[in-house]
């Protein structure tokens, strides 16, 4: 058995799907969402962190990120919840490269473990993975990390603690599109793959010592 974690944008799924389909339904909501749920205790929390006086200030931060694909994580909180609600009212529907739904079924199937961890909050990994064209995948899912329970993406640590919580035996095998996530998951002990597809923004990215794939048929277990 083997523990499987997947990375989603450029590795899964393309990074067009994200920036044009989810991208551009959170960024006219954020102000929306904002205004209807300030007095909620975790967008409370939110706008602290941004560090904005007003709606208006803090909408112009979270579009700036946007705007530079900074994966902040209050940005990536409100961008979740606003994606989770989008799914449940039919308006989203995810994307996932052909390869992916056969070769996740087939590991679940051989009783591999299968974790997602994303820059995208664990509220937008589940829908993502629920509303894809291929059926619903999140069943064959059994744990999901982001930057608020694992940690930041490029830091050891981060992957640490998702072994832990994953348990053994052996060490977790990392699929990424990025090779500084790939260098902290090594780091940490982990056996990784670069995912180096075609017209994707890391297509001739240095993965360096990682093993690299085009399509996840190339995995060997
Ligand atoms: C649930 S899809 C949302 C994806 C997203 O917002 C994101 O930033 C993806 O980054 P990743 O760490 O998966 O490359
Ligand atoms: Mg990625």
């Amino acid at each position: 058995m083997t523990a499987i974690v997947l990375d989603i944008e450029g590795t899964t799924s393309s990074t067009e799907s994200v920036h044009v389909g989810l991208y551009a339904y959170a960024r006219p909501r954020l102000g929306p969402y904002l205004e209807a749920h300030r007095e909620e205790p975790a967008v409370r929390a939110v706008l602290a962190e941004i560090g904005a006086a007003t709606t208006e200030e803090a909408v112009k931060a979270l579009h700036a990120w946007m705007d530079g694909d900074v994966k902040a994580t209050p940005l990536k909180t409100l961008q979740g919840r606003i994606w989770a609600e989008g799914f449940a009212a039919g308006e989203l529907t995810s994307h996932f490269f052909p390869d992916v739904p056969p070769a996740l079924r087939a590991w679940h199937a051989a009783g591999h473990r299968l974790a997602v961890f994303s820059s995208g909050s664990v509220a937008s990994q589940r829908p993502w993975f629920a509303h894809s064209p291929y059926g619903d995948l999140s069943a064959l899912v059994g744990d999901w990390f982001d930057t608020v329970n694992a940690g930041p993406k490029r830091e050891a640590g981060s992957y640490a603690r998702i072994a832990a919580a994953l348990g053994g035996p052996g060490a977790p095998l990392f699929l990424s599109d990025v090779p500084a996530e790939l260098d902290a998951a090594a780091a940490a002990g982990w056996r990784t793959a670069g995912v180096r597809r075609p017209g994707e923004p890391n297509a001739t990215a240095p993965f360096g010592p990682h093993p690299v794939i085009a399509t996840f048929e190339e995995i060997d277990l």
